[in-house]
C-alpha cells in the first residue's frame, strides 16, 4: 500500500520551523497509530507532504489504514496511490492506462497533473498526452475539462510516477500534541461529545472529567463515548479519563439550594472541582459543550456566573452553534447513537430553572453549602487511562467466557457498526447472530427472550464489562464469545 497524505493547510501557512515542527508531529502520530497495524509501515516525510509506504497489500491492513488517515487531525486529505518509476511519455500513459483504462468506460473524464523535477515535458503536455491515449483506447465518453465525472490524477516526481487511484477527506485541523492538552466535561450527550471530537480535531490532547450524579448505567455510557472519541480520533496520545463522584454534591445542592437556582449552582460546583482536578493534572483549560440559550444555565448571564468561580479558561467550542448543526456533527463522526441512547440519570431538575441568576442570591444560597462535601468528592476523583475504562470494576461478579459457541447460544456482535462493516465478524461455524451495538445493549437486554447469549467485540473488554454489569445487576444469561487463539 502506499498513500501520499496532504497537509491541512493552516499548517502549510506557519512559519518553516512552525510548519516543519507540526509536519514531524503528524508523522510521529501516524507512525504510533500504524505500526501496530503494520510493522513494517514506513512513514516519511516531506515539506509537502507524508508517504504512508508498505509491502503490505492486505485489504483489511489497507481498509483500516485508510481509516486511521481520514480520522487523524492534520490530515488535509489523502491518495491511495500505485507508485511506478517510467522512462518515458508514453510509459506514463500505459502505467495510468493499466489502472485506469477499464474504470473510465461510460464516463466523462480529464487528467489532471502535477510534477516537479527536470523533464522533458510540461505537466499539460502529460495531461494531452494520457488524456489522450485514454479517450482513444477506452470506453469512455469523452474528455470533459469542467466538471467531469472522473478525474485522472498523478504525481510526477523526477522518475517517480504516483497514480492516484483514490482521493480520500481527511479530519483537517492540527496534528494532536502540537497544542497545549485540555480538561473536557463530558456528561455523554451531544454537547459535550461534539465539543471534546472539536478540541481533539484542533490537535489539544482531551482528557475527560465526569460528574458521577447517580447511575452505574450513565457512567458506563459516558466512559464509552469517551473510549470511542478517543480511540477513534486521538489514540496517538495517551489520555486520561477522571470520574468525580458527585452524588453527595448533589445531595447538598437539592437540600440547600432554592428550585431557580440549582443549575447554575451545580455547574459552579462542577467548575470548581474541574479546575482542582485540572491543576492537579498539570492542564490549563477546561471545555464544556454549553451554547448560548440552548438551556436556561446558558444565557450570558448564567454563564458568567457560572464562570466567575474559576481563573481557568473555560473554553466552549459550541457556544455559538446551532442544535441541528452538533447533532449533524455528532452523526458524521459516528456518535449520534450514544448520546440517543445515554441512560437517563437523575441529576438536579429544576421545576422553574431562572435564565437571570443574581450573583448576591447565589452567593448568599451558596453559604449554607457543606463545602467540605465538594472538597471530599475532588478527593475521591478516581483518575484513570482512559485505555482502562472498559475494564471491569472491582468487586464486580466474573462472567463466564467461551471460545467455543455452546448448542441454542446466541452471539452478539456488540462493537460499533462501522468496525462490523469494516471487517465483518467470521465465526467459521453457523451460530445465531444479532447484532446490538455497545451503546444500545443495556436499553435493550431487558427485551430480549430468556436465552444464553454471549457477546462479541474485538478487544473482549468491551463485552466483559458489559456482561458483568448485567450479572451485577442479577441479570445472568448473558457471557462472552472469543474467537480462538489461531495457535
Ligand atoms: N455529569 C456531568 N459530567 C461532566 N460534565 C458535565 C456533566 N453534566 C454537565 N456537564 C458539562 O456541562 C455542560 C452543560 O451541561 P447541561 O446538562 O446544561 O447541557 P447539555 O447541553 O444537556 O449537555 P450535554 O449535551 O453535553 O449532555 C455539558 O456540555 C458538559 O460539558
Amino acid at each position: 500500500m502506499h498513500f501520499i497524505v496532504k497537509l491541512f493547510p493552516e499548517i502549510t501557512i506557519k512559519s518553516a520551523p512552525v510548519r516543519k515542527r507540526f509536519t514531524r508531529q503528524l508523522q510521529n502520530n501516524l507512525r504510533s497509530l500504524l505500526k501496530p497495524l503494520d510493522a513494517t509501515v514506513k512513514v516519511i516525510r516531506d515539506w509537502e507532504k507524508i508517504d504512508v509506504v508498505s509491502e503490505n497489500d492486505d485489504e483489511q491492513v489497507i481498509a483500516k489504514a485508510k481509516d486511521i488517515l481520514s480520522c487523524t487531525p492534520g490530515v488535509a486529505f489523502f491518495y491511495e496511490v500505485t507508485a511506478f518509476t517510467y522512462e518515458d511519455m508514453h510509459d506514463i500513459y500505459e502505467k495510468t492506462a493499466s489502472i485506469w483504462l477499464d474504470a473510465l468506460e461510460g464516463k466523462t473524464f480529464c487528467v489532471r497533473v502535477k510534477r516537479s523535477g527536470d523533464q522533458e515535458f510540461s505537466s499539460i503536455d502529460v495531461e494531452k498526452y494520457v488524456g489522450g491515449g485514454l479517450n482513444q483506447h477506452s470506453k469512455a465518453l469523452g474528455v470533459k475539462l469542467k466538471g467531469a465525472d472522473v478525474t485522472v490524477k498523478m504525481e510526477i516526481k523526477n522518475q517517480n510516477l504516483y497514480v492516484v487511484r483514490e482521493q480520500i477527506a481527511g479530519l483537517g485541523g492540527f496534528p494532536l500534541g502540537t497544542q497545549d492538552p485540555v480538561l473536557s466535561l463530558i456528561s455523554g450527550g451531544f454537547d459535550s461529545t461534539v465539543a471534546s471530537y472539536l478540541t481533539i480535531k484542533r490537535g489539544l490532547r482531551t482528557h475527560f472529567c465526569f460528574f458521577s450524579l447517580g447511575g452505574r448505567d450513565h457512567e458506563i455510557g459516558c466512559k464509552e463515548v469517551a473510549y470511542y472519541l478517543w480511540h477513534k480520533f486521538g489514540a496517538s496520545h495517551q489520555v486520561r479519563f477522571v470520574t468525580v463522584p458527585f452524588e453527595e454534591v448533589v445531595g447538598e445542592i437539592l437540600t440547600k439550594v432554592s428550585d431557580a437556582n440549582m443549575g447554575v449552582i451545580l455547574k459552579r460546583m462542577m467548575l470548581r472541582a474541574a479546575t482542582k482536578v485540572a491543576e492537579h493534572q498539570g492542564i490549563q483549560a477546561l471545555v464544556t459543550g454549553e451554547a448560548v440559550a440552548q438551556v436556561s444555565s446558558q444565557t450570558l448571564t448564567n454563564l458568567s456566573i457560572i464562570d466567575r468561580v474559576t481563573d481557568t479558561l473555560v473554553m466552549r467550542p459550541l457556544v455559538t452553534m446551532d442544535k441541528g448543526d452538533i447533532i449533524d456533527i455528532s452523526r458524521q463522526i459516528g456518535a449520534e447513537e450514544f448520546a440517543a441512547n445515554m441512560p437517563e440519570y437523575c441529576g438536579v431538575i429544576s421545576r422553574k430553572p431562572t435564565t437571570r441568576a443574581k450573583i448576591d442570591k447565589v452567593e448568599s444560597e451558596e453559604q449554607g453549602f457543606d463545602f467540605n462535601i465538594l472538597e471530599q468528592a475532588i478527593e475521591k476523583a478516581k483518575v484513570e487511562p482512559i485505555q482502562q475504562v472498559m475494564a471491569v470494576a472491582d468487586g464486580d461478579l466474573e462472567v463466564d467466557e467461551f471460545t467455543y459457541l455452546p448448542t441454542d447460544a446466541v452471539l452478539i456482535d456488540i462493537r460499533h457498526p462501522d468496525e462490523i462493516e469494516a471487517a465483518p465478524l467470521q465465526l467459521g461455524v453457523s451460530a445465531e447472530t444479532l447484532e446490538i451495538p455497545f451503546y444500545a445493549l443495556l436499553k435493550q437486554a431487558d427485551e430480549l427472550p430468556k436465552r444464553q447469549y454471549l457477546l462479541y467485540c474485538d478487544q473482549g473488554v468491551m463485552s466483559k464489562m458489559h456482561a458483568s454489569h448485567l450479572l451485577n445487576g442479577g441479570v445472568g444469561n448473558f457471557g462472552v464469545y472469543r474467537k480462538p487463539s489461531k495457535t
